[in-house]
């Protein structure tokens, strides 16, 4: 099957912000979660990929459509969610639908009132009226319910209470069984990009640090506590080290150097998503992934 988003060499600057060059293939059936530090680009990323914003330089194609070129085909198999709406404010959410609704063609109402259902959303009330965490969720079944095959949501769950996150997971998996669709969403919550993403697009300062399977990041990242003391030299895998302890990205070439400079490890343990994160974000650690 096709990838249904294709990014080369994607480079954009705002101001003395550098987002880029930028190179991602989104394939069918997979969930990517852009994850970086504040300000590192995934929201300017997000609004590139729909042409909200202009690039500087490189391409977006989506569904095998270049973005920003007069065949705007492509916009009808996207639904994207933006961090901040405005201009909403005196609608109320009947009215939103009724315009929304018109424009996509594989809209699922069923599938609108069973999240509108759920989150307990006031459809008769303005738009403006509501809390923020029920705009969002507002937001969220009109995007869902588009029903498009690829889902740009930028922190969907930022402002929903706890119970509202953990129906918002099992929703988009079940949208995701339905088959033949991807999601793109940035998050800083640790839970969903854990529980949810297949893959972790990682940006740091709007420099591409990799796009990384979730799960060979959680089976390579692993800490060692040493009996003895090691080299002042950086060794094979070390992405960080404290005092008889290392971190490796890397666990098959620094278990051979140890063995083979005879430094004994007491332990040895898998790290935590949210740890590898930090130190995706944190360490002087780009250079491993380029
Ligand atoms: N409309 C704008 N005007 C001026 N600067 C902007 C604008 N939009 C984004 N920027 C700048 O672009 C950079 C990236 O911002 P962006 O919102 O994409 O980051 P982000 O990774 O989504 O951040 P956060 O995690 O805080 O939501 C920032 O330095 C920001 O100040």
């Amino acid at each position: 099957m096709k990838a249904y988003v294709e990014i080369s060499k994607l480079q954009k600057s705002i101001d003395d912000f550098q987002l880029g060059p930028i190179d991602l293939i989104i394939e069918p059936e997979t969930i990517t979660a852009l994850v970086g530090n504040n300000g590192s680009g995934k929201s300017t990323l997000l609004k590139l990929m729909v042409n909200l914003a202009s690039s500087d330089s490189g391409n977006i194609k989506l569904f095998n459509t270049t973005v920003g070129r007069e065949d705007e085909s492509w916009k009808k198999n996207v639904a994207y969610l933006p961090q901040n709406i405005i201009g909403m404010d005196a609608y109320t959410g009947n009215t939103l639908k009724a315009l929304i609704e018109i424009l996509y063609p594989n809209w699922d109402n069923a599938l609108f009132m069973e999240l509108i259902k759920l989150f307990d959303v006031p459809l008769d009330k303005r738009f403006g009226k509501l809390s923020q965490g029920v705009q969002q969720k507002l937001n969220l079944a009109l995007t869902v319910a588009r029903n498009t095959p690829l889902l740009l949501l930028d922190e969907p769950t930022a402002f929903m209470d706890i119970p509202s996150k953990r129906f918002f997971m099992d929703i988009l998996v079940d949208w995701m069984d339905k088959g033949d669709r991807s999601i793109i969403l940035t998050s800083h919550q640790v839970e969903d990009i854990k529980k949810l993403s297949d893959y972790l697009f990682v940006l740091r300062n709007g420099d591409m640090i990799g796009n990384f399977e979730k799960e060979n990041l959680t089976e390579n990242y692993k800490r060692y506590w040493l009996n003895d003391q090691l080299p002042n030299t950086t060794i094979p895998g070390e992405v960080s080290r404290a005092h008889l302890q290392i971190v490796s990205n890397n666990p098959e070439v620094t278990e051979i150097f140890l063995q083979k400079n005879k430094i004994r490890w007491i332990d040895r343990k898998s790290l935590e998503l949210e740890e590898i994160i930090t130190l995706l974000l944190t360490a002087n650690t780009s250079s491993h992934y380029r």
